[in-house]
């Protein structure tokens, strides 16, 4: 009736609570208010419902575990299915073992039994003990491959899906957050959901044939048995599934802790977190964040623990009462010593059984909602696609770029980053693109890689629309260098490798590439040149300065002999010499070659043989150096400020 009502709702906050924090608590309240349980109607029939969507919910997520188990391993996963039913049978076997062994003992004592029929009750027993030693050991073995085996499949179904997604599924921080919980919490949980889903099923049978046993012996036992743990049940269900919502709701207090706590001890914020004299207010804030944190934690498990002590009291009051009618029964002779003893140990394994059976489902519905996230994640699919029947590259490729009234917004955002612009750059020209800080710049370079798509009009290779093309086979063609280029934590010659994978190991090209950014003399000099690992994750990595990873990152670029050179502010780290170095050689490189750079520094910018000028997304001006500074627009009273800074 509810289906996908209230309670997949309250899942979703729920998610949500668990993944998003409003800000990063560096000022402001400490406390983050628990969120308002969502209003819903607390009548019977409403709880029900909730319940049967609950289970409805989880029990759907266990075909897909059984499919990634079966996909892990098909040998092991029956062996595990196996030894779970042998395990679930095994408690109702032994006490029936000890039962029959206590009946035998009592009647050889009154003369009324063998000794024989002792023996063979024992050697029955021995049989059943060692059995189930090796059946356990068994499913330790076949459990344990079959989780690193799932948890090493989703990594990697995580790993290559990620590897297919837009740059805008990173940028974007909800899906960015699928995406988080996808690779950190998920592998784990088909694995525990796994878990959880055997251990119901083993507690279900030995539940299911205790019952049984003492239906044989007594059916008003069997009933009262039933009975006797049900209150615990009830406050276990209840206090378990609020600890469930306060884990959730508890991990923003948690990620503002890993925050703060990281600002003081990782050496990426060490310099400002000295200059600025931090260390204390975060050391504090921390505190209290934890104090907050440990508050909550303290409230639940003590109130969690005495409620459901106080029940299972009563459970364990029900207990004793049977267990004294049985022994009483027992010395009126209406039933055996044995009957006695089963019933005791049958009584503990029903109130074992059946919290087993709420931690396990308990287990599988927590788990089945990180289950959740990851097949959202895994079912979230690019949109930057190759068309159905993708075009070849043109042979050769020529470098002509055309852009037809291109317009772009980024998702969320009010105004259009890039709004109708038009140009259009010959085969080999150099293009300067400038523009004051946001202009657009760095986005015009993203979409000619088709890292995004236009929201508005179109964008030309050799005359073709590059939607057209494989967009992998359209980014082979570019050799590109980004504001925030990447700093590998590798050798010097596998940073400059990366930038085309079949030269990863080809050293000749990669110290050329090294060569041209300027930066081969440096490489040289390092304790094992190119073997030298760069980067602090290695004991004897070395640290470069920002110009010198700049260069590096500028090497992989030019490692790449493709017929589009795009570099957004290759200079921006680099000293006046090697920068006008930099330049001097890139005419060179750029032979050839069409070339767009992005620049701020205009004596640069001036030897382009074509300049655009971005401004709030539009494309306000374009010519050469010299007919710019005749219109006496923008970009002459930029360049003026700029020279005059040096003139003065
Ligand atoms: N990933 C993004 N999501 C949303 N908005 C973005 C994103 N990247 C850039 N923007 C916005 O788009 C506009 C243009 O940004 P862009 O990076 O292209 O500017 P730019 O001209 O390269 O600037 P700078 O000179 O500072 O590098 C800016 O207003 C910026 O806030």
């Amino acid at each position: 009736m509810t289906q996908g009502g209230p309670p997949l709702g309250l899942r979703r906050r729920l998610r949500q609570a668990s993944s998003t924090v409003p800000d990063s608590g560096l000022t402001g309240p400490i406390e983050i208010p628990d969120p308002q349980p969502p209003d819903e109607p607390k009548d019977l029939r409403a709880r029900l419902n909730r319940l049967r969507t609950s289970i409805g919910g989880t029990v759907r997520g266990l075909p897909r575990v059984a499919r990634l188990t079966w996909q892990a391993s098909p040998a092991m996963t029956i062996v595990v299915l196996l030894s779970t039913v042998v395990s679930g049978l095994m408690p109702t076997l032994t006490a029936y073992i000890a039962k029959l062994l206590l009946d035998a003992v009592v009647a050889a004592v009154r003369g009324q039994g063998s000794t024989a029929r002792i023996v063979e009750i024992t050697g029955f027993q021995l049989a059943v003990f060692t059995f189930t030693a090796i059946s356990t050991a068994l499913t330790n073995i076949a459990q344990q491959m079959l989780q690193e085996r799932m948890t090493l499949t989703i990594r990697h179904q995580v790993m290559a899906h990620a590897s297919r997604m837009d740059l805008s599924f990173f940028e974007d921080s909800v899906s960015y957050d699928l995406l988080r919980q996808a690779s950190q919490e998920a592998p784990s949980r088909p694995v525990s959901m796994m878990s959880s889903a055997l251990s119901l099923g083993r507690t279900a049978i030995t539940f299911g044939s205790m019952i049984g046993l003492l239906v044989s012996i007594s059916p008003v036992l069997a009933i009262i048995s039933l009975l006797a743990p049900v209150p615990a049940f009830i406050s276990q269900s209840k206090y378990g599934n609020r600890a469930f919502m306060l884990a959730l709701y508890i991990s923003p207090i948690r990620r503002r802790l890993d925050y703060l706590s990281q600002l003081v001890t990782l050496d990426t914020y060490a310099k400002e977190t000295k200059l600025f004299g931090l260390g204390p207010y975060l050391v504090d804030r921390f505190r209290k964040l934890g104090q907050t944190y440990y508050a909550r934690e303290r409230e639940l498990t003590t109130k969690r623990n005495l409620v459901g002590t106080s029940w299972s009291l009563l459970s364990t009051v029900t207990g004793s009462a049977i267990a004294l009618y049985i022994a009483l029964e027992a010395v009126g002779g209406r039933l055996t010593i044995g009957d006695l003893a089963l019933y005791t140990s049958a009584a503990t394994a029903v109130q074992t059984a059946v919290s087993g059976l709420f931690n396990g489902f308990s287990g599988m519905y927590e788990n089945n909602l990180y289950l959740d996230t990851l097949y959202q994640f895994l079912a979230t699919e690019p949109k930057i696609t190759a068309p159905s029947r993708p075009r070849p590259l043109p042979e050769p490729v020529r470098g002509h770029v055309e852009f037809q009234e291109v317009t772009f917004c980024y998702p969320g955002a009010e105004a259009p980053a890039l709004d109708s612009v038009s140009f259009e750059i010959r085969p080999g020209e150099t293009v300067a693109v400038v523009g004051r800080n946001g202009a657009g710049k760095s986005t015009l370079f993203k979409l000619l890689c088709r890292l995004y798509d236009p929201t508005a009009g179109r964008i030309l290779l050799d005359g073709v629309d590059i939607r057209e093309f494989e967009p992998e086979r359209l980014r082979s063609l570019i050799s590109a260098m980004f504001q925030d280029y990447v700093t590998y934590q590798g050798t010097a010659a596998e940073n400059i490798g990366l930038g085309q994978l079949d030269h990863l190991e080809d050293r000749p090209r990669i110290s050329d590439a090294a060569q041209q950014a300027g930066v081969a003399e440096r490489i040289e000099s390092l304790p094992k040149a190119y073997d030298s690992p760069l980067g602090r994750w290695f004991d004897q990595g070395v640290n470069l300065s920002g110009g010198e990873w700049q260069k590096i990152a500028l090497a992989r670029a030019f490692l790449r002999d493709s017929p589009i050179l795009i570099l957004d502010e290759p200079t921006s780290a680099l000293d006046a010499r090697a920068e006008h170095d930099l330049f001097t050689r890139l005419r060179a490189l750029a032979h050839g070659r069409t070339t767009l750079y992005i620049s701020h520094r205009f004596s640069t910018v001036r030897q382009a043989e074509k300049i655009l000028l971005l401004d709030h997304g539009k494309l306000a001006e374009q010519g050469t150096h010299a007919e710019l500074m005749a219109l006496e627009g923008a970009y002459a009273e930029l360049f003026t400020l700029q020279a005059s800074a040096y003139h003065s």
